[in-house]
């Protein structure tokens, strides 16, 4: 029987797809989801990837036929440049391993013991807001969500204040994910080790941020801390089945991946969801009324998470229109057929929350910003934090910051957006703001 051939947009013979890839690769495929369909094939030079824009293609690339796909892709190998062989990027045992090992310390009881360290780094960033409000100056939103949120990474997972090293690292991870997206944008790349000036500044990027693990990793050596963290299960693991322990090698691996993975992700929802309130003032203040109403003017706690509803629909509808890992990436290891065409084994499926998120079929007036969808719960097409054995290990921790954080900053401050931001997503690892989100702060209280 003769394979059918996915449809694929107008490309160079030589190069494919290859510009505007690197270009407007939101352009690209949002245009290729309205044109051709739902699976659609793209060229990069020699390879070849699929970008499947159904649920049931989901369900089948993550769940049904899993095993006919792995994470030895293009963007995994890029990742590991920073992370190595890590819960994010490894495949078969070792993944299974990792996760096994990892995911007590996201259970519901963990994620309650970081409710007060979230309101604590935020109640300690406002103060410091304070005094920029009354010097008038203007402060970065997506920038301070960086810090924020690496900050109450530092706390809950590796009990430590990080704030000193908050803005090297800001400046390291930058120049660490912008290095590894711009590697997966092209086809040709001088490999890592030659002296190149970008390789060069991803090493040191690398270095200072290996540093600073290295000391978190012989602190706790010195001095064990009274409450374990992720750094203390990690080097105190073993594994129930293999009863085998992880390496130094492989701690780091570990700790450098859930410092980035644990920070980017939750401060470039925060910061789309802050720019969205900004011009919906409305919903600003029903996640204003909401906290008041649940805590006074105390600090949110766990247990006042299920009343603060509004904010997590305002979250959980930035993230669909600006999903922070907006393409997920599968290597395929044994061919499949998706939505009757053919999928060859050795090459690349792509799947996008973004297109996904803005499926006509699947969202009313996709493009709105209307937090009321989440009201309901049974979105099909809806991945912000993917799907399948591979879901994100820290969704229920990231949902618990955005309902403590948003309501936090929202109550002391009011912002006056510098004029001329264009709120233009601009694709790396992440989606980012493009040039940010500058505002004067106003203090309410
Ligand atoms: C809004 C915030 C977040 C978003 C949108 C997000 C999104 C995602 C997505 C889409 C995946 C699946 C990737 C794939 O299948 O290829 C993932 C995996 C992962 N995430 Fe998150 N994430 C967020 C927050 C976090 C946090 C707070 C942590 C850690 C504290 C974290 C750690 C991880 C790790 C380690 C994985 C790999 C899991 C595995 O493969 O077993 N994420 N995340």
């Amino acid at each position: 029987m003769k394979r059918r051939i996915a449809p694929s947009p107008p490309g160079s013979p030589i190069t494919g797809h290859l510009n505007r890839l690197r270009n407007d690769v939101l352009g690209l495929l949002t245009d290729a989801t309205r044109e051709h369909g739902d699976v659609i094939r793209f060229r990069v030079g020699p390879l070849v990837m699929h970008l499947v824009n159904h649920p049931d293609h989901v369900a089948q690339v993550m769940i049904r036929n899993r095993k006919n796909y792995d994470k030895a892709s293009r963007s995994s190998d890029c990742l590991a440049l920073i992370c190595g062989e890590s819960l994010l990027t490894a495949n078969g045992d070792v993944w299974r391993q990792r996760r096994r090992i990892i995911q007590p310390m996201f259970h519901r009881a963990a994620v309650e013991g970081f409710v007060t360290s979230i309101a604590t780094c935020t109640q300690e960033m406002l103060d410091a807001w304070s005094v920029k409000a009354k010097a008038s100056e203007a402060v970065d939103l997506a920038s301070e969500m960086m810090r924020l949120t690496f900050r109450v990474v530092g706390r809950c997972l590796f009990g430590v204040d990080l704030e000193k090293e908050a803005g090297a690292v800001e400046e390291a991870m930058h120049v660490m994910v912008m290095h590894t997206y711009r590697r997966w944008r092209s086809i040709l790349n001088a490999p890592p080790s030659w002296p190149t000036p970008g390789n060069l500044r991803f090493r040191c990027a690398v270095a200072e941020v290996d540093e600073i693990i290295a000391g978190l990793i012989a602190r706790q050596r010195v001095q064990p801390p009274a409450t374990p963290n992720l750094l203390t299960m990690l080097t105190g693991s073993r594994d129930a089945e293999s009863g085998l322990g992880l390496s130094d090698a492989e701690v780091r691996n570990e700790a450098i991946t859930f410092l980035l993975a644990g920070h980017e992700t939750t401060a470039n929802g925060l910061a789309w969801a802050l720019f969205l309130l900004d011009r919906h003032p409305e919903h600003a203040e029903r996640v204003r009324t909401e906290l008041d109403q649940a805590c006074g003017g105390r600090l949110p706690e766990f247990a006042d998470l299920p009343q603060l509803s509004h904010a997590l629909h305002v979250f959980e509808e930035s993230v669909r229109l600006y999903p922070p890992i907006w393409a997920m990436e599968r290597h395929v290891i044994a061919e499949d057929e998706i939505g009757g065409y053919h999928i060859p084994k050795g090459s690349g499926v792509i799947i996008s929350p973004y297109t996904l998120h803005r499926h006509p079929a699947f969202w009313e007036e996709p493009e709105l910003f209307r937090p009321e969808r989440f009201e309901r719960r049974d979105h099909e097409a809806y991945y912000p934090f993917g799907a399948g054995p591979r879901f994100c290990i820290g969704s229920e921790f990231a949902l618990a910051e955005a309902r403590v954080i948003l309501p936090m900053i929202l109550r002391r401050f009011c912002f006056v957006a510098e004029p001329g931001q264009s709120g233009e997503p601009e694709p790396g690892i992440t989606l980012r703001l493009k040039d940010g989100f500058r505002v004067r702060l106003e203090e309410r209280l």
